[in-house]
């Protein structure tokens, strides 16, 4: 019986130990930027495992190692064991610390005060005349479809204006201010769930995957979205699935390196998912919050690109769920924006938009449209080429900007 107790007393201790033991080396390789304040020094997420340790694909952690000239390999169902050593702090390099991303809206809306001008004084001009005729209406009108806000929510807004012209009538310019805003956010959709899925699922890092053709502003979305992260507090990993032009992934890595972010990369032209495996792995191994991955958007045919982005998701997913799919569209292309969406949406699940070079159109409507046509909620706007011109997408205060 005393034998027992001793033998039992012994599991106990060597459990305890066991999951401590198991704790603490999560704790080193867990958060990257604990210590992110101004100016400081950061600590890299963890040094490239050495050269010759086999590796499942291509694809390299950028800045970290070397990159390899193998042609891709197939992607294996379960990630290699690597022991991953504690992270060291690398003295002498600075990082960026963005803001957090609450608010920014409101920080940039000055961008959006500029580029829709003329729709928010030309409404306000209009309301504000004494008595609105038929011409005053179509104007209004007019002003709001040349804003791209569609015919749908145009009907919308001017019928509910037309019901409240009484009240018009004798509307001061705040009150009259405060009813476009009401109507202009009433068609914003107020009430999409616009929340980012990056946060860890089941003890997993959250997985983004950002999709769109090039030249949307994809790349610089995918940098501008780690920098959002990790001014929120959050570790984050970039992966460069974008293979096609060695620019993209540079492109990328320096937006990682500004915030201490790292980049995981392939060779040019390699496999794309592969590239993705390699970024969503490190991260799982490196127990980070969200990992984002950029794909490519140029391809040869239509059904080349589903393929391929069907890949990156079904291939990711060996190893984590993607939380969030992300499409970027270049809000200065219209109709045009509209249509190449559809590609995307056919071929992967997409579950937020995010409408870059709003600061570049007069077409703030646009969101409205996508929304309405795709069925999808924007969640975030582009507002610059500044590294921190990336903002959630916020109804009210996006109308409110529009209106001045
Ligand atoms: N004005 C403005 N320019 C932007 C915005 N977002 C991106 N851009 C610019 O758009 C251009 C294209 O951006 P990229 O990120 O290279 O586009 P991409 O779609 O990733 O293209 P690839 O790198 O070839 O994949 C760059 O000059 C960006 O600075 C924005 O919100 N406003």
């Amino acid at each position: 019986m005393e034998f027992v107790l001793i033998a039992i007393g012994i599991l106990v201790v060597a459990l305890v130990t066991g999951i401590s033991l198991l704790v603490s080396r999560g704790r080193r390789t867990m958060r990257l930027d604990d210590d992110a304040a101004p100016g400081t020094t950061l600590t890299r997420p963890r040094p490239a495992p050495p050269v010759d340790q086999p590796r499942p694909t291509g694809a390299t952690a950028s800045g970290l190692g070397t990159q390899t000239d193998q042609p891709d390999a197939v992607v294996p169902d379960a990630p290699p064991t690597v022991e991953l050593p504690p992270a060291q702090p690398e003295p002498g390099l600075v990082f960026d610390t963005p803001l957090p991303s609450a608010g920014r809206l409101v920080r940039l809306r000055s961008r959006l005060a500029r580029s829709q001008s003329s729709l928010g004084r030309g409404l306000l001009t209009v309301l504000a005349r004494e008595k609105l005729t038929e011409d005053d209406w179509e104007e209004i009108e007019e002003t709001l479809l040349a804003a791209d806000i569609g015919i749908a929510a145009t009907t919308q807004i001017v019928e509910r204006l037309r019901t409240r012209s009484m009240v018009l009538a004798t509307a001061s310019g705040e009150e009259l201010r405060e009813l476009l805003v009401e109507q202009l956010t009433a068609v914003l959709g107020p009430d999409l769930d616009r929340t980012l899925g990056t946060d860890r699922h089941e003890g997993r890092p959250g997985v983004v995957l950002v999709v769109g053709v090039n030249g949307a502003g994809k790349t610089t979305t995918v940098g501008k979205i780690a920098r959002v992260l990790v001014g929120d507090g959050k570790s984050v990993i970039l992966g460069a699935a974008d293979t096609f032009r060695a620019a993209a992934a540079d492109q990328l890595e320096t937006w990682g390196e500004r915030v201490g972010v790292l980049t995981v990369r392939g060779r040019e032209g390699g496999d794309p998912a592969a590239v993705a495996f390699e970024a969503v792995r490190t991260g799982v191994e490196a127990e980070v919050d969200t990992v984002v991955v950029d794909t490519a958007g140029r391809l040869h045919t239509k059904s080349g690109l589903m393929d391929e982005l069907g890949k990156v998701k079904r291939v990711v997913e060996k190893q984590s769920p993607v939380t969030e799919v992300l499409l970027v569209l270049d809000a200065t292309t219209g109709q045009n924006g509209v249509v190449q969406a559809r590609v995307f949406t056919e071929a992967v699940t997409v579950t937020g938009v995010v409408l870059t070079k709003l600061d570049g159109t007069a077409k703030g409507g646009i969101v409205v449209r996508v929304q309405q046509e795709l069925g999808i909620p924007v969640k975030l706007i582009g507002l610059g080429e500044g590294p921190d011109d990336l903002a959630p997408f916020e109804p009210r205060a996006f109308a409110e900007a529009i209106v001045g």
